[in-house]
């Protein structure tokens, strides 16, 4: 009996305590990156005299000269020169890993050059501060990285660092560009479904569209798209992009694209590769060049899908 006693009452607390150790643990880990990210200012700062409230206006991109790498001793962007005029779309193709991602980044400036400069309407974008540089850029990163939240706040989240909201029209709006709102509202609690609950079940293209919806929410002059559509099927994909053409007219695009069919009417084509542009130009340009890298990749492409044929593409495109 006693022995029954004593079990039961050192049994509860000490089941307990192996929880608790557990937690201690994970607060000190937590605790301990949480200080060391408090602790490590950025190395972008803002400029001492800076413009107050400087904005973009045409939206013109240039890069001059621009060297890059995460690593100084491994640098990915080798004088990357290009111009991307003010209300045009530019895209940009090449090898996995190229640096096209790197390119974006640099624009709204996540990162610094290390030679060169990035010009936005001839201003280098170190002289501005950075929420000024960002007020007006709009991205839509590869990865559709959800927070475990409503539908209406995810797409909200696009307006997250401005001081601007965005009204439940604006929402449905961005979502219906996105080709994403008939399948919202067709959910049991429409908007206001939980992702990541246990109720409902998105695809990854249906997590992009809403990724897309969240990068159109917010007022831009200029859109930067990374691999935004790669998870539609095509059909999806081409009223996405016709959305995105109407929304985006005499705005700034840089398109970051793997399948080629997407993007035949860009302004400008970047071939990306070993850390320069190889070719550029148009898509009917660069289809032309015998032996070139970018009618490679769109032969390889055309022979794996069963798209329409090159001739056809051409013709509309040109
Ligand atoms: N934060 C980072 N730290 C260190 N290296 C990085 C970082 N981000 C990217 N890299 C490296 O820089 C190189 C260029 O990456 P980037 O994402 O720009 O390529 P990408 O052309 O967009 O590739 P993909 O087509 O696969 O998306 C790659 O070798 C990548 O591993």
């Amino acid at each position: 009996m006693l022995f029954v006693t004593h079990f039961r009452v050192t049994y509860r607390p000490l089941s307990q305590l192996s929880t608790l150790i557990y937690q201690i643990v994970q607060v000190y880990e937590h605790g301990h990156d949480l200080i060391w990210l408090i602790d490590n200012h950025s190395d972008i700062c803002d400029p001492d005299e800076a413009a107050t409230d400087w904005d973009i206006s045409d939206g013109t991109i240039e890069f001059k000269d621009v060297y890059f790498g995460y690593n100084p001793k491994r640098p990915v962007l080798k004088g990357i020169g290009f111009k991307v005029q003010g209300g045009t779309t530019t895209a940009i193709v090449g090898e996995t890993g190229g640096g096209k991602t790197t390119i974006t980044k640099l624009i709204a400036r996540f990162y610094d050059v290390s030679q060169g400069n990035v010009t936005i309407d001839g201003v280098d974008v170190r002289h501005v501060k950075q929420k000024d540089l960002r007020k007006s850029i709009s991205i839509v990163p590869q990865n559709a990285n959800m927070l475990y939240s409503t539908i209406r706040y995810n797409i909200q989240y696009g307006l997250a660092s401005t001081s601007m909201s965005a009204t439940l029209e604006d929402v449905h709006e961005a979502a219906r560009k996105a080709q994403i709102h008939q399948k919202i509202v067709s959910l049991p609690n429409g908007y206001d479904s939980v992702i990541g609950g246990s109720s409902i079940r998105l695809s990854g293209g249906e997590l992009q569209r809403i990724n897309v919806a969240r990068g159109l929410v917010r007022p831009h002059k200029v859109l930067l798209l990374d691999e935004a559509t790669s998870a539609l099927d095509m059909i999806t994909e081409r009223k996405v992009q016709g959305a995105l053409k109407d929304d985006n007219q005499g705005k700034t695009c840089v398109v970051i694209a793997h399948r080629l069919s997407t993007i035949i009417h860009a302004d400008q084509i970047l071939v990306i590769q070993n850390g320069g542009i190889a070719e550029r130009g148009t898509f009917a340009e660069l289809i032309a060049v015998p032996d070139g890298v970018f009618k490679g990749m769109w032969d390889s492409q055309m022979n794996t899908s069963k798209e329409s044929n090159t001739s056809i593409i051409l013709e509309s495109s040109v």
